[in-house]
């Protein structure tokens, strides 16, 4: 099939520069603010509103052709290509990074021809252990590495240890730390302890992005999501994000409507920014793309940025490829032919 590289390279390209904005009000990056109480009792999610919403996500008309190949290239630059599994080696973090390099086969990169477009993932995920593997596989990159901390996945070690994990992650190297939350926190209702200990987790990133795991399927009740979005929001996360892969539910489309409108109406309420992840069984393109679809459709273009938006996801990008090598060749190539991630 005849690709109009010109086009696809510009349709793929990002606003990375561009002001963040909301309703035509610029916004700047979250920091944190005190706690208000009032804010997180008057949340109120319509359940049953919001699944039957999810529900016509997946169904709507996607983006078709040089669109949908410009929309998948924008979810490889907006993922955080995951490795984190008991058996994780340091020759595996360097193979992922390899990947993280160069997410496309060559061919494919040139049939597209976007091979101005120097793609990358947006950053690469890995346990502690493995930081400076990465960092060290990564350099001469703008790769960033995040890493997994405080007591991942659980997050049930003792306060004292998950801020020190993550001091030790940001002397490694890594830019990025993704956090979880005591989940039990959320459905004791004990928002101050909730505030406090992602306040205590902001302040020893530093310099670090943080990103901010609620271990959704945990939380029992939407309303619950809701309300340690905003809790996590208010101490200062950069990011929310969904789960850790590790929950029997990990990301879905209601619970990410919910988290993508906190993120709306904190926005409104303060001017600030805050990111979005779902991480956690999106293994498929098409999801990838309904993903897009909802933040574009609640948030606005500047959340198709890897400012604004990662997947999590360690086994999405095989997909990907398959996807573009048929729009390339109109033939699917074989899972096999794409092991990694
Ligand atoms: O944060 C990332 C998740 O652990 C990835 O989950 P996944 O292995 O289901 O893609």
């Amino acid at each position: 099939m005849a690709v109009k590289q010109e086009e696809l390279q510009k349709k793929s390209e990002g606003h990375a520069n561009v002001p963040v904005t909301l309703h035509g009000r610029e916004l700047v990056p979250n920091q944190r603010i005190p706690l208000n109480l009032d804010w997180v009792e008057e949340v109120r999610v319509n359940t049953s509103a919001v699944e039957r919403r999810a529900a016509t996500i997946p169904a709507r008309r996607s983006v078709k052709k040089d669109w949908q190949a410009a929309w998948l290239l924008r979810a490889i630059a907006c993922m955080d290509l995951t490795t984190l599994s008991g058996d994780d080696s340091a020759e595996r973090v360097k193979r992922l990074c390899a990947k993280a390099r160069r997410p496309l086969q060559d061919h494919l990169v040139k049939a597209l021809g976007i091979e101005e477009l120097h793609l990358t993932t947006g950053a690469v995920c890995v346990y502690h252990a493995f930081v400076e593997t990465a960092v060290k596989a990564l350099e001469g990159t703008n790769i960033p590495v995040a890493a997994v901390s405080t007591g991942f996945p659980a997050g049930l070690s003792p306060l004292a240890e998950r801020v020190e994990e993550i001091r030790r992650s940001v002397e490694a190297g890594a830019s990025e730390i993704d956090i979880v939350i005591t989940r039990a926190h959320v459905f004791n209702g004990e928002w101050n302890a909730l505030y406090d200990e992602v306040a205590a987790f902001k302040e020893a990133c530093g310099q670090a992005h943080m990103k901010a795991i609620l271990g959704t399927g945990d939380l029992l009740t939407l309303r619950n999501v809701a309300r340690a979005s905003w809790v996590a929001m208010m101490a200062g996360a950069d990011f929310i994000k969904t789960s850790t892969g590790k929950e029997a539910v990990n990301a879905t489309l209601p619970v990410s409507l919910v988290m993508v409108r906190a993120i709306r109406d904190y926005a409104e309420r303060t001017g600030m920014a805050v990111g979005f992840k779902p991480a956690g069984g999106i293994k498929t393109a098409k999801q990838a793309l309904d993903w897009m679809a909802t933040m574009k459709d609640e948030l606005g273009r500047p959340w198709l940025e890897p400012t604004l938006f990662r997947y999590g996801a360690s086994s999405m990008l095989g997909d990907i490829e398959r996807q573009l090598e048929h729009h390339v060749n109109g033939r699917y190539s074989a899972a096999y032919r794409h092991p990694i991630a």
